[in-house]
């Protein structure tokens, strides 16, 4: 459930109408909603703390899913933690006030910089994905006199998620380390004074409906760590990860956070263990619309129309680079027959396509539209592609609100850039 309703046929997020963020603003804009992020946030918290092998188990927000401080902020003061994949990250992290021992360093390829960053930052623990890196961080850590904890982070040649860009467990998907090397690896990590294994980590992939291959995963993990401790080595973390999906649309199905805490329950039962898990979209994703105002609409003599939005690819990308959908809805509810459009945007790529023959009530010129379920992978995978200044984001909340990233003016935009001294 989220909290963008409409109120007399005006769309409204939380109290305060679209349309006046808009005016006051300007289009395109990412909205968010505090009402849902920290309805989101609750949901799962009470689905974990209702099974006991989860009670108080870590929610580490994948904070790559919306970065925005103010969204950071809202989740922390819950008591959310952070799961991030780089120093950027960290930082944002703790600038929006999540403790460092909430903070979880994830990623494939953390430089020596970053590690020794997290070090000093005292982050909760590090997921290491490769022999290569044990390498590199027992170097680091030594050089600072450290031994931060770590988990090992599990390949489980198990991949899902909602389209093959996005699927991180499976054979050749360049995340963590095959189970039979992890094991060999956690036993390397032990006999370094330099590391101080605590257990392991897994993220199989993204917008994760069914949830039979999360078991499959999370049953690894746990044969893993039976037997690690065999062996005599203490495993006492377990960090699930991220990955359930959300309904992009009204009908579509997905295991919920209930069902999700009952399996990993079960699969947990009697371990022992601590767990952590790092939901973004989940959290974020149903939070959040971009609004945008049709600029024009472009009729052919074959009949096809073209809804030309200000919004585009470089905004919200996930249409393009996925083949993601999302839905479109009027601003201002209208009435009248549904027409098929194309909804495109402005930039210069046949891929700026946001859907094709989309049915909606007939639009005009300068009518505003939403894409719903924005606040997760939207406004974070911007980009100023057609030189298009990136897309401001305001945090709702009742009937406030604030400009929580502001748009750059194009003065701004090219102050970064300096004119090379021989022109
Ligand atoms: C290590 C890790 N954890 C958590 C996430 C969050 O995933 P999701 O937004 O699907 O929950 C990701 C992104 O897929 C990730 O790479
Ligand atoms: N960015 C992707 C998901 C990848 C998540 C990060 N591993 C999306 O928009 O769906």
């Amino acid at each position: 459930m989220d909290h963008f309703d409409y109120r007399d046929g005006a769309l409204h997020a939380e109290d305060v109408p679209l349309a006046d963020l808009a005016e006051a603003v300007g289009t395109p804009v990412y909205v968010y909603s505090t009402a849902t992020l920290t309805r989101h946030y609750r949901v799962l918290r009470q689905a974990l703390d209702a099974r006991a092998p989860l009670n108080g188990a870590l929610i580490a927000f994948a904070v790559k899913a919306n970065s925005n401080l103010s969204v950071l902020a809202t989740l922390a003061k819950l008591g959310c933690g952070a799961d991030t994949v780089s120093e950027g990250e960290i930082r944002r992290a703790l600038k929006a006030g999540v403790p460092a021992d909430r903070i979880i360093f994830s990623g494939v390829g953390k430089t020596d910089r970053e590690l020794a960053f997290a070090l000093s930052a005292g982050v909760r623990q590090i997921n290491v994905e490769s022999p290569a890196e044990l390498d590199r961080l027992i170097a680091v850590a030594a050089s600072k006199s450290a031994s931060p904890e770590i988990a090992i982070r599990v390949n489980p040649r198990i991949g899902a998620g909602g389209h093959a860009k996005i699927t991180t467990g499976g054979e050749g998907d360049k995340f963590g380390v095959p189970a039979d090397e992890a094991m060999a690896l956690y036993a390397r990590a032990s006999a370094s004074p330099h590391v101080t294994p605590v257990g392991l980590a897994c993220h199989i992939g993204s917008q994760i409906t069914d949830l039979s291959p999360l078991e499959a995963a999370f049953r690894l993990l746990a044969e893993i760590t039976r037997t690690l401790r065999g062996q005599g080595l203490s495993v006492t973390r377990l960090d699930l990860g991220g990955g359930l999906g959300v309904p992009y649309s009204g009908g579509a199905e997905t295991a919920s956070p209930t069902d999700y805490a009952a399996m990993t329950a079960r699969v947990l039962e009697g371990l022992d263990v601590e767990a952590a898990f790092e939901p973004g979209r989940l959290l974020a994703a149903n939070a959040g619309v971009l609004v945008s105002r049709v600029i024009q609409i472009t009729e052919r003599a074959d009949g096809r129309r073209f809804l030309v939005l200000d919004a585009a690819m470089n905004d919200l990308v996930r249409p393009a680079m996925y083949d993601a959908f999302h839905e479109v809805k009027p601003v201002v509810a209208r009435a009248g027959e549904p027409v098929a459009y194309d909804i495109v945007g402005p930039v210069c790529e046949t891929g700026d396509t946001f859907a094709r023959g989309r049915a909606l009530p007939p639009l005009e010129a300068g009518d505003l539209v939403v894409f719903t379920g924005a606040g997760a992978y939207g406004a974070v995978m911007s980009s100023e592609y057609n030189t298009r200044p990136l897309v401001p984001e305001v945090l709702v909340d009742g009937a406030d609100w604030a400009v929580v990233r502001a748009r750059p003016s194009y003065d701004e935009m090219l102050a970064g850039e300096a004119m090379a001294g021989w022109l």
